[in-house]
């Protein structure tokens, strides 16, 4: 059977537990701590999670590990049958990726870990923002899913990687920089579906597990 490992706190691995759990993917959970220790740079090259194992082998990199799950697992599909509107689809997940949460993610270590960022670091990560959320409301749809009228693969990634980015900037700058956007709404109504309520009660309780890590 299918692992994912990784831990519940961790938005890359909760992407993909939440394409498995709509999916209807069998899968099973290890949790794995990304501690960079040699355990795990055996097992995950860069020691980040989330990966798999499958009986052929391992995959990182949660992108790639969606597209395979998509391709191995048919049934109730992510992505549309037609290639173009798959496409933007795929289109809108890089864009959150590489222009939402990887930009915002300069800051995660000040707005939840109790580390500062460089006025430098805050700055830049700002403009980019500013300039990037006002091209992402030209893309995503909100109708009410983020790419149109169909809960698609750019569902799991938007579900959890907007909440962050909206945390972060109102920690880090006393802002919501996802205020003109229906994202509240948007995740509420998304948060109601059956896979999403399990991987925010496992978050919860990961939350808590990592809290008292160490103490
Ligand atoms: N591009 C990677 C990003 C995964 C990632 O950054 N995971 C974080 C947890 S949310 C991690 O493992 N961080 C530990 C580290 O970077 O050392 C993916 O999509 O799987």
């Amino acid at each position: 059977m299918l692992k994912l490992c990784g831990f519940a706190v961790s938005n890359y691995y909760n992407k993909v537990k939440f394409a498995l759990l709509e999916k209807g993917v069998p899968f099973e959970e290890e949790l794995v701590w990304a501690d960079r220790s040699p355990a795990l740079l055996e097992r995950s090259v860069l020691g980040k999670v989330p990966f798999i194992e499958t009986e052929q082998g391992r995959l990182i990199e949660s992108q790639v590990i969606m597209d395979y799950i998509e391709s191995a697992y048919p049934e109730k599909p992510l992505l549309p049958a037609d290639s173009f509107a798959a496409a933007k689809v795929r289109e809108l997940i890089t864009f959150m990726e590489l222009h939402l949460e990887l930009v915002a993610r300069e800051v995660y270590g000040e707005a939840f870990f109790g580390s500062k960022a460089s006025d430098e670091v805050r700055e830049r990560t700002r403009k980019l923002l500013t300039r990037n959320i006002a091209a992402f409301t030209k893309l995503a749809k909100f109708g009410p899913y983020i790419a149109g009228d169909a809960f698609t693969m750019a569902d799991c990634v938007a579900m959890v990687h907007l909440p962050l980015v909206s945390m972060a900037t109102k920690a880090v700058y006393g802002e919501d920089m996802l205020a003109g956007l229906p994202v509240r709404e948007y995740v509420k109504m998304v948060s109601e579906r059956p896979a999403a309520q399990k991987v925010n009660a496992d978050r919860k309780a990961n939350q808590e597990m990592m809290a008292n890590r160490g103490k």
